[in-house]
């Protein structure tokens, strides 16, 4: 059995995983109609099913502790993998385990093990005090009144969410919303958290509330976190490790210094000049991304990096000169813009 070793990972860690996927598919039958009456028709007495797969193959182990973020496009297959991984949905083909248990036997010592929080969907009943519904969850997990009332503090005080529990839901902000939100998904304790997009709309401010609580809960309880988010700030700040997928595979699994060395063609060169150049000259030594003033940002191919500072270096009036991986942002989006670069193995070596 294979285990990942990602930078600065404890030994400890490398033994067991808490979260196994292996050969992974889902795949979803879809109705097909063509447009108009006729259409409707013919499919009322002929229906067509097509498979949109939506998780194709994908392998991948999890230590205990470990935060992972997910990337991956619009509809790559990140929210249908954390479905399969929370047992919501049934795998069409390969196996998953997590926390020594298949999800879709949906075992109650299995559901007391994990945690699913989507950000656009909430559990809270909305006309309630969110301590109302706190209630309701800590009787489906039969959680003891003291353990109860020790957590809630806990967790409420760790979330700066004192004295806003006894309101009603549509009354919190939506920030303090989410919070709420994941201390009812936190009530059971659970060792595994899949959170597909916990800071979704949220405020800068609150994004990075949730942030600092998610890090210091994973450091507490060393639960085992897989996270989706839109925002990379969300990744950069918790996981060391990502997995990538697209299209419903698995195009990267490894460090996040290692994902900038693999998928960025280029690299950033930031230069502050002794006196005013013209753009267009900039331009000839790499694409010019930014220009003010004396100063300036230009993506030069890694292939052509040596050959084009030293140029610039002979020919234009440099006082500073400095060369930077682009923001993981930039490196994603070039990604996903062009496809050629995610053929090949998955590795971060
Ligand atoms: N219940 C379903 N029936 C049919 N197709 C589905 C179903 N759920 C998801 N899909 C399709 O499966 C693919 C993967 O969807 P999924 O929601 O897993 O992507 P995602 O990576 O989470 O996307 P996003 O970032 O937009 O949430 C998409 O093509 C989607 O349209």
């Amino acid at each position: 059995m294979a285990y990942h070793s990602g930078p600065g990972l404890p030994a400890i860690l490398l033994q067991v995983s808490q979260i196994r996927a292996q050969n992974l598919s889902k795949f979803y039958p879809v109705t097909l109609k063509a447009p108009g009456f006729v259409g409707t028709l013919r499919h009322f007495f002929q229906r067509k099913y097509k498979q949109v797969e939506a998780v194709k193959g994908v392998s991948f182990q999890i230590a205990p502790g470990e935060v992972v973020g997910f990337l991956g496009p619009n509809g790559a297959g990140k929210t249908t993998t954390l479905k399969l991984l929370s047992g919501l949905i049934y795998p069409s083909a390969g196996q998953v385990e997590v926390a020594g248990h298949q999800p879709f036997k949906r075992e109650h010592a299995f559901l007391r093990k994990i945690t699913l929080v989507m950000g656009n969907k909430q559990q809270l009943i909305w006309d309630l005090p969110a301590a109302d519904s706190f209630r309701v969850n800590a009787a489906v997990y039969e959680i003891p009144e003291a353990d109860f009332k020790k957590r809630v503090g806990e967790l409420s005080e760790m979330l700066a969410l004192e004295g806003k529990l006894n309101q009603p839901v549509r009354k919190l902000s939506l920030g303090e919303r989410m919070k709420a939100e994941l201390l009812a998904a936190l009530l059971h304790r659970p060792q595994v958290l899949f959170l597909d997009e916990p800071t979704l709309g949220l405020d800068v401010n609150a994004q990075v509330a949730v942030r600092e609580f998610l890090r210091e809960y994973n450091r507490r309880y060393q639960a085992t976190i897989l996270l989706t988010s839109h925002y990379m700030a969300d990744i950069t700040a918790l996981c060391e490790r990502v997995l990538m997928i697209h299209q419903g595979s698995l195009v990267y699994d490894g460090g996040l210094e290692g994902l900038l060395g693999r998928f960025a063609p280029y690299r950033e060169v930031h230069i502050q000049l002794g006196q005013l150049v013209e753009k267009d000259r900039l331009g000839q030594y790499g694409e010019v991304r930014e220009q003010e003033g004396l100063e300036a940002r230009l993506l030069i191919r890694r292939e052509q990096l040596v050959g084009g500072v030293s140029q610039m270096l002979r020919e234009l009036p440099i006082a500073d000169l400095e060369v930077r991986d682009p923001a993981i942002e930039e490196v994603i989006g070039q990604v996903f813009a062009d496809t050629r670069l995610i053929a090949g193995p998955i590795t971060d070596g």
